[in-house]
């Protein structure tokens, strides 16, 4: 009898993601012992949780869903609504983010989302159950940001941060066994708020299905968050890359090399992506088309869409770039931070670095020549939350306007807030501050100065005029912007890893009290006011250049900082 030779669909080797594998290789024996150094690394790093505090996340997840659920029925009341609909309308929260993913780390928030019946608006959530929520004694910290990209509730429950996001279903009621992958489930969304709230959760659950091995995706992850925290590179917010984006860059590995092990996965991201050609954006899958005219990223239609210049684009319909932040100096830093990582690969393939090296702390405050130093102050605690976080989430256009200004070659802002001053003199209040590392690429003289002034006007203009119209604004806040030489930065280096970590960012204190144009010459301090060290100017540089960029290098373009081991040869802090 005639027997075809073609294989059949069970001979083909899976394909995940758009291509075939790179390499469907099992794991060798020095594969495996790698892959145990490195969770032993991390473990030193006391990045995972405990059993109770993982039980004590659930039991909150639990407490709010129950709180969700009896506010839904106490709306369903006040509107009237028909007692059979009032019974049945359940309600349900949907974790997503790190924590649904298995990745958080200690002081990782949760991210969670609420559906509700579509019956209700959606202003209801960002008044009615804010105030239930703010009710609460656990709760401390609670802000609604309703005008966000994507609105938010964000709160601290017990000490742990929450961000809850609402979606409302155009049914009366929301069933235990929702299916929120089905696309048509944002069919009949016509709020884009619902869509890129319930997005978070379908973007979340297509990544766990499509790596082809759920644990050793979760190990490497977890190291590259790691890692990418150490080197400051880790934040959405001021341009760099936030969470989800690291995990599409992780997934996109492990779909390529599906049975490798998490130590091979780790050195396989620094190769590929040392070698990617961006803008070629990272996909996991060729999403759905679907004609429910939802905007989605597609440089073909969005003339905008051309410009991102590191995209990575998440899986689910309707699918977005999540590093539209990205500029031109954060995408220089991220290549260089990138290419350092493979260097350090390769020293530990031939057994001659070890994990920890690639984990090591980045050198921030030895790096620049000069530091703009951002200060935001308060006398009240009432606005402080709201005025930090407007704050923090403009920096990126301090940060584009300086990259934009003539003597500035590249500007690096570090991903955390410093506390500010304490003073004993309460009339000055607090502060948070924020540094950005300047390479300039023309001596430091009155005429830079009075350039880079210009910039640091314009923002504090733009921030105060925003304070007003969205009546943050607040006796006793103030805001100022200048420029520091690195021997006037005085800060007590980093004791321990972890303490550069999200739960504990360095604490530096302004013993000098800035004027108020933030034009004098002020002194960071690190607040134990142990005896700190103090750097001195390297005169060798005749202009601003980090320490490790290649000899002879001006930073202008995105691809300044692309040659490998760049930083090999920057100084390592010992832990
Ligand atoms: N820039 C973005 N574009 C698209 N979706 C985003 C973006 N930022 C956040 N999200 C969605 O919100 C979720 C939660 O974001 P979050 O910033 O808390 O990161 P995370 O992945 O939970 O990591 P972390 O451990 O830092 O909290 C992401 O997993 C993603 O689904
Ligand atoms: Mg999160
Ligand atoms: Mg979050």
């Amino acid at each position: 009898m005639f027997q075809s030779q073609a294989p059949t669909w069970s001979d083909m080797p899976r394909t995940y993601g758009l291509t075939g594998p790179i390499s469907e290789d099992l794991p060798e024996e020095e594969n495996l012992i790698q892959t145990r150094k490195l969770l032993d690394t991390m473990k030193s790093y006391n990045v995972y949780e405990n059993n109770l505090e993982l039980e004590h996340r659930e039991r909150v997840v639990k407490r709010l869903e129950s709180l969700f659920r009896d506010w839904l029925k106490e709306m369903c009341i006040e509107m009237n609504v028909p007692k059979v609909v009032t019974e049945k309308v359940g309600g349900k929260i949907f974790p997503f983010g790190s924590y649904h993913l298995g990745v958080h780390s200690k002081g990782a928030d949760i991210d969670a989302l609420c559906v509700g019946p579509g019956f209700l608006e959606r202003k209801a959530f960002f008044t009615s159950f804010f105030a239930k929520l703010k009710a609460q004694k656990e709760v401390k910290d609670i802000q609604a940001i309703e005008k966000a990209y994507v609105p938010v509730i964000t709160l601290s429950w017990e000490g742990i941060q929450i961000d809850l996001v609402f979606a409302l279903l155009p049914q009366r009621s929301v069933p235990d066994n929702l299916d929120l992958l089905n696309n048509s489930i944002v069919k009949n969304v016509v709020d884009a708020r619902c869509v890129r709230s319930f997005n978070g959760y379908r973007v979340t659950e297509e990544i766990l299905r499509l790596v082809p091995n759920v644990l050793n995706f979760k190990v490497a992850l977890r190291a590259i968050k790691l890692w990418a925290k150490q080197r400051n590179i880790y934040s959405n917010k001021l341009g760099f890359l936030g969470g989800v984006s690291w995990a599409i860059m992780v997934a996109r590995i492990c779909q390529v090399y599906p049975n490798a092990t998490a130590s091979t996965l780790v050195i396989k991201f620094f190769k590929i992506f040392s070698m990617w050609v961006w803008p070629i954006p990272i996909r996991l899958i060729e999403v759905e088309k679907c004609t429910y005219n939802l905007p989605f990223w597609d440089t073909k239609v969005n003339r905008c869409d051309r410009y991102h210049l590191m995209p990575i684009i998440t899986p689910a319909y309707p699918q977005q770039n999540t590093s539209v932040s990205v500029s031109r100096s954060t995408f220089a830093i991220l290549n260089e931070e990138i290419h350092r990582g493979h260097a350090i690969c390769l020293e530990i393939e031939q057994k001659k670095a070890k994990w920890s090296e690639l984990f090591e702390p980045t050198d921030f405050f030895k790096k620049y020549q000069h530091y703009a130093v951002l200060e935001a102050s308060y006398t009240t605690e009432e606005k402080r939350l709201e005025w930090i976080g407007l704050v923090e989430s403009k920096i990126r256009l301090l940060v584009s306007a300086l990259e934009r200004n003539e003597p500035v070659s590249l500007a690096h802002v570090h991903p955390h807030a410093f506390p500010g001053l304490r003073t004993a003199n309460k009339k000055d209040g607090q502060s948070t501050m924020w540094l950005i590392g300047l390479v300039l690429n023309v001596k430091y003289s009155e005429r830079c100065k009075k350039n880079l002034e210009r910039s640091f006007k314009t923002f504090t203009n733009i921030i105060n005029s925003l304070a007003r119209s969205s009546n943050i604004y607040d006796e006793g806040m103030s805001l100022s912007v200048a420029c520091l030489r690195r021997e006037d930065l005085i800060y007590e280096p980093q004791q321990k890893a972890l303490q550069t970590s999200e739960t504990e960012p360095p604490r530096l204190v302004s013993p000098v009290s800035a004027d108020k144009q933030g034009t004098t010459k002020r002194k960071l301090l690190h607040r134990s006011e142990t005896p700190s060290k103090k750097f001195k100017d390297d005169k060798s540089l005749p202009v601003d250049q980090p320490h490790n960029v290649p000899s002879g290098g001006h930073v202008d373009g995105p691809s300044a900082f692309a040659k490998p081991a760049v930083s090999l040869t920057a100084p390592r802090q010992t832990t």
